[in-house]
């Protein structure tokens, strides 16, 4: 069932229409107000019986004009990926980011959708006004969507099936928008119309938590973790705390710091600001920093020697390499809420490795790499730098042989170490 267009209308029913409008104007000419009233309530229902459809407008800009309508923007990506598929006529646009195309419907097509059994249409249009500023004439192209549906589903469609539109489509535009790493980087003068104080770069880092060499365990319990953070907004608001969640980032260099900060931003589409403490002024700076930062952001703080107040959908990340010299006040539950210790690797890591690297699961070399493993320490970044080939020549062997290498020669140092402690001990008790 297609909505019959206006001009449907006035072929089908142009007669009738037409001898109603001619007793109408006689009406409005002759008669009482009253009499008028009456005529015109059921000019309403007669129009309303012929045409009972009600169309809703979402205009692209409303009230001061300068803003895009949030609606327009959620309608159209929603109606993006919907209408991609039963649309015939598609436009396509460089993204805001200008990485992708982004497809949407063209002008005056007609979509259809359906919603528990309500059917509606969506139409782009726009209307072109001419528009008269200072100096010069233009036209002025005013863009909107049109719903139109049977006013039998009135309430399924102004109470429930906008609001998942509108979502939906809020949800589509953060899974498609390009995410942005920021920096307060050090010695760089703002110029003084520039009203930001962070700098960016696309945000483009592979990690996942799928290719992180990490305890299963402790992989599922972190990804549980940060997914009921971005889920709890209500609960935030009920307890009355700030929409924010510190975590404590800790463990020796090379061993997955900063892979993990990266693997959290992909995981939760969350845009990373990296600042650098050092490059901060005073307090008034920092604030005013941290007041720029959007939500559906990682803060990450590698100098933790501070405090801060955010509300909002954050997560401050703080690392270091020296968990024991920090000062437990800075620590404490509230202020760091997760502590995640990263450590070396462990045999379980090295697999997700090999197999990421050399897409391997299981290899005859690996019963020797696990026996090591278990005398000796090895940082996940050293594995990878084993494990990854040198030249084209460079097999899956030649690859594991370098492993096995290393953690042989660390072996061996490892024990040298331990002798000359132990050397030292016998010759300062000596001396006692
Ligand atoms: N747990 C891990 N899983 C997968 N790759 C890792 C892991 N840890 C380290 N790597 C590899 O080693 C490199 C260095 O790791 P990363 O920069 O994350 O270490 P870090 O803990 O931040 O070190 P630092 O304390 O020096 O900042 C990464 O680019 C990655 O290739
Ligand atoms: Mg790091």
């Amino acid at each position: 069932m297609v909505p019959p267009t206006m001009m449907e209308m006035w072929t089908t029913m142009g007669s009738t229409i037409a001898s109603f409008m001619f007793v109408w104007a006689i009406i409005r000419q002759y008669c009482p107000y009253e009499v008028r009233r009456y005529f015109e309530k059921y000019t309403h229902r007669i129009m309303g019986f012929f045409y009972p459809y009600i169309k809703i407008s979402i205009h692209e800009f409303t009230g001061d004009r300068l803003k895009r309508s949030e609606a327009y923007a959620a309608v159209e990506a929603y109606l993006s990926v919907n209408s991609s598929k039963s649309a015939k006529r598609l436009k396509a646009e460089m993204g805001k980011d200008s990485s992708n195309l982004v497809l949407s419907m063209d002008e005056y097509e007609r979509v259809t959708d359906e919603f528990h059994g309500a059917k509606v249409w969506w139409v782009s249009s726009k209307v072109v006004s001419p528009t008269k500023s200072m100096s010069y004439y233009s036209e002025q192209e005013k863009r909107y969507y049109r719903l139109t549906f049977h006013k039998r589903y009135r309430e399924i469609i102004t109470e429930t099936y906008l609001e998942h539109v509108v979502r939906e489509g809020k949800e589509i535009r953060v899974r498609n928008r390009q995410r942005k790493l920021y920096t307060n980087s050090p010695g760089y003068k703002w110029p003084s119309y520039k009203q930001t104080m962070w700098s960016h770069i696309v945000f483009e880092h592979p990690a996942t938590f799928e290719t992180m060499a990490l305890e299963p365990e402790k992989k599922l319990e972190i990804i549980e973790d940060l997914v009921t953070f971005s889920k709890s907004k209500e609960f935030y608001a009920r307890i009355g705390k700030a929409w924010k969640r510190g975590y404590l980032l800790y463990g020796p260099p090379g061993t997955g710091k900063s892979t993990m900060i990266a693997a959290m931003a992909n995981l939760l589409n969350y845009d990373v600001y990296d600042l650098e403490l050092t490059a901060v002024k005073d307090n008034t700076e920092l604030r005013k920093l941290l007041i720029e930062t959007t939500s559906k952001s990682i803060i990450v703080i590698e100098d933790i020697d501070c405090s801060l107040d955010l509300t909002g959908e954050r997560l401050i990340v703080f690392t270091t390499n020296y968990v024991e010299k920090l000062d437990p006040a800075l620590i404490r539950r509230g202020r760091m809420d997760k502590h995640i210790e990263l450590s070396y690797c462990s045999f379980k890591g090295f697999k997700v490795l090999a197999k990421n690297y050399l897409k391997v699961e299981t290899h005859p070399m690996f019963d020797t790499i696990e026996r090591l493993m278990n005398e000796t320490k090895i940082t996940p970044a050293d594995v990878a730098e084993n494990l990854m080939p040198k030249s084209s020549s460079d097999d899956v062997e030649k690859c594991l042989s370098s492993l096995i290498q290393a953690l042989e020669e660390g072996k061996e140092e490892e024990a040298k170490k331990k002798a000359d402690e132990l050397k030292e001990d016998v010759v300062k008790e000596n001396a006692d």
